[in-house]
């Protein structure tokens, strides 16, 4: 595997296994990477014959008093994991590298943003949307692979590469957790002994309102309300938001109508976590 810093040998190494008639897969990350990440690369590794693994963290999806400073690196032990798992490039660019000092053309929405993590995080979106748009111009995947566990990012990343008619497959794969429950993310490493017990809450109201939903539970406020108070109950615990959208709109929803996206942001001390379950029927 071959570890590259530059846009040009991204589009070099691309362009010599087009040459070669092969598949490309292209697995966006932030690095630090963990099972969850693993999880997509695999898919990726089987679905496709050269995948490629971004490990970027992305100033522009920061909010000013967000955690970019203190976000985990770890490059060495990032390219381990892809080697093992099978990747042929991972790029690893500078934020120079990314944007031009005086950049100024950005990939934004006018839906899909407005609830769940686009309100209480409000120029997020915008840089998510930005750099995935580089990175698919700067890779040209055949196939893209992002996490169920950002939800409302899998459902803006398939509305963008709709609307802007990237010729890319978009493959959503499945929440990986710990054996607790507790859904897998590079921010857990922020949890010490003691918000690592009560960061279970998420996980707990998540399968609470899966069986609520499940067992017949048709007022979508009846599952948020109940999952609230279950992470009330925790003193570590401040809920940023729970609740239930439609998972393609990502816009409220009164009832369980199918799919219905029932999503959560935590913060456990001063860390903020997030999970989901999405509710099909
Ligand atoms: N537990 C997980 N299961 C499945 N996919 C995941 C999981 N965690 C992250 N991913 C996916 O990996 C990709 C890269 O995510 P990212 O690098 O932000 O990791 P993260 O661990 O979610 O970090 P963060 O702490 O920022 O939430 C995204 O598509 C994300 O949805
Ligand atoms: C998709 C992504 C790599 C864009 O920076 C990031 O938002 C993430 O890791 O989910
Ligand atoms: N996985 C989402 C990246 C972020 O929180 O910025």
């Amino acid at each position: 595997m071959k570890i590259v810093k530059t846009i040009s040998e991204v589009r070099a190494a691309v362009k010599a296994w087009r040459a070669e008639g092969l598949s490309v897969g292209l697995v966006p990350t932030m690095g630090f990477l963990h099972e969850g990440h693993k999880s997509l690369i695999d898919r990726a590794v089987k679905e496709n014959d050269r995948v490629v693994v971004s490990d970027f963290v992305n100033p522009t999806q920061f909010g000013p008093t967000e955690d970019l400073a203190s976000y985990p690196r770890d490059l060495e032990r990032d390219a381990t994991l892809c080697e093992n798992a099978g990747a042929a490039l991972l790029f690893n660019p500078e934020p120079s590298e990314m944007y031009a000092e005086d950049a100024c053309t950005f990939v934004d929405m006018s839906g899909l943003t407005g609830e769940l993590c686009g309100k209480s995080r409000p120029i997020h979106f915008r840089g998510v949307c930005t750099v995935v748009s580089k990175l698919f111009h700067i890779v040209a995947p055949d196939r893209a692979y992002f996490g169920q566990k950002d939800a409302q990012q899998l459902s803006v990343i398939r509305r963008m590469v709709r609307d802007l008619n990237f010729d890319i497959e978009i493959i959503g794969c499945p929440i990986v957790r710990e054996a607790d429950g507790l859904a897998k993310s590079s921010r857990n490493t922020y949890l010490n002994a003691e918000e690592r017990k009560a960061a279970l809450v998420l996980s707990q109201a998540v399968k609470l309102g899966q069986k609520l939903a499940a067992d017949g539970e048709a007022s979508a406020d009846a599952i948020t309300t109940a999952m609230k108070e279950l992470i009330e109950k925790e003193p570590l615990a401040r809920i940023d938001y729970v609740k239930a959208v439609d998972a393609v709109s990502v816009e409220p929803v009164s009832k369980m109508q199918p799919p219905v996206l029932v999503a959560m942001a935590v913060y456990i001390g001063k860390t903020r976590l997030i999970d989901n379950f999405i509710y099909e029927g």
